[in-house]
């Protein structure tokens, strides 16, 4: 992939739902044929893909978007794969983190599972593999695990951004889980979205009001009786990789969402956090500030810090 090309953008135009029809709504969005450009009154947009409504079929997500970054993830790199929209507008049904076994569900990652554990055991005879599982989320600027098992009286345990010797962000204490199948994979991606917090606003009866992180991890060693006399000196070389699922808290106004209190405060935090990763990406994206070695703020939230934890890591 070219270095401009490490960024791509994608929208997904979902279905009015039921209640938006009984409300009377109609789609204001029209696709221009064969761009991937999206009209809304008089204003335009270009992405790299455009899916759903007169757009390419969602059904192609995953193949043009997702499955390059898992064969990335088994040649050694990390990637990143972010879904960003306001409330309601189908990121956790995009990415499917709320997957729970059932077949059909055709969210981003599930097929991420199913792709991997098919080519685990492809690479069955050649590779030995370790595939760990993490997940968090931020909330109200914290960090909690939640595949924790074991939350103190006091309630969720808090997760401590560490600052490593070397620059590097490590999470202290984040439960990372050993799995050897796509179930037991499954089955950590259901058992931590459902301590995900979340609250119904007038957008959506099941918000999320968090931003989530899934992070997948795999160690490859290949098999010393596959290596070819010649490379027999590579035998004890490790090839580590991440590939990080991030269902981002809904970006959302808060007259719309009719959000109060509480509520309205989680509103303000998770706004911050998104305008944060905004001004990251803005920085990253662009090309002359990134040779010049300019600033990038990830320091700004802790979504943002996290996530240079993701960028700046390279090939394992
Ligand atoms: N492409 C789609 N086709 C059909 N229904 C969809 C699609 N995308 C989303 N929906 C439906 O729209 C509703 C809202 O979707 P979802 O919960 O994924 O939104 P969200 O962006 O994750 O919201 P929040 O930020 O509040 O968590 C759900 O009922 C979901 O089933």
């Amino acid at each position: 992939m070219e270095s401009s090309d490490s960024v791509r953008v994608a929208v997904n135009i979902r279905p009015l739902i039921t209640t938006e029809l009984l409300n009377g709504c109609t789609d204001c969005i029209t696709v221009v044929p064969g761009e991937p450009q999206v009209q809304i009154g008089t204003h335009s947009f270009t992405y790299d893909y455009v899916y759903g409504g007169e757009g390419t079929p969602s059904s192609s997500i995953y193949d043009d978007c997702a499955a390059p970054l898992v064969d990335a993830l088994f040649d050694g790199y990390n990637a990143t794969v972010l879904a960003y929209g306001q409330t309601g507008s189908g990121k956790t049904y995009t990415m499917g983190t709320d997957y729970n076994g059932e077949e059909g569900n055709g969210g981003i990652i599930p097929k991420v599972m199913e792709t991997i554990f098919t080519r685990v055991e492809e690479m069955k005879n050649s590779t030995e593999f370790l595939i760990r599982v993490s997940f968090i989320e931020i909330f109200k600027e914290e960090v909690f695990d939640l595949l924790d098992t074991k939350p103190t009286a006091l309630g969720r345990r808090q997760i401590q951004i560490r600052e490593t010797g070397s620059g590097g962000i490590t999470l202290s204490g984040v439960t990372e889980t050993q799995v050897w199948t796509k179930e037991e994979m499954a089955s950590n991606l259901a058992r931590g979205s459902l301590s995900r917090a979340t609250g119904s606003t007038n957008m959506n009866s099941q918000s999320s009001r968090s931003h989530a992180i899934f992070t997948i991890s795999m160690e490859q060693k290949k098999i010393a009786s596959c290596l070819s006399g010649v490379n027999n000196d590579i035998s004890d070389d490790i090839l580590c990789a991440k590939l990080h699922l991030v269902d981002l808290a809904g970006s959302e106004r808060a007259k719309r969402t009719g959000a109060n209190g509480l509520q309205l405060k989680e509103g303000i935090n998770i706004n911050k956090g998104l305008l944060a990763l905004g001004n990251v990406i803005s920085a990253l994206g662009d090309e002359k500030k990134r040779k010049e070695g300019g600033h990038v703020p990830y320091r700004d939230s802790k979504l943002t810090r996290l996530l240079q934890r993701l960028s700046a890591s390279t090939k394992g």
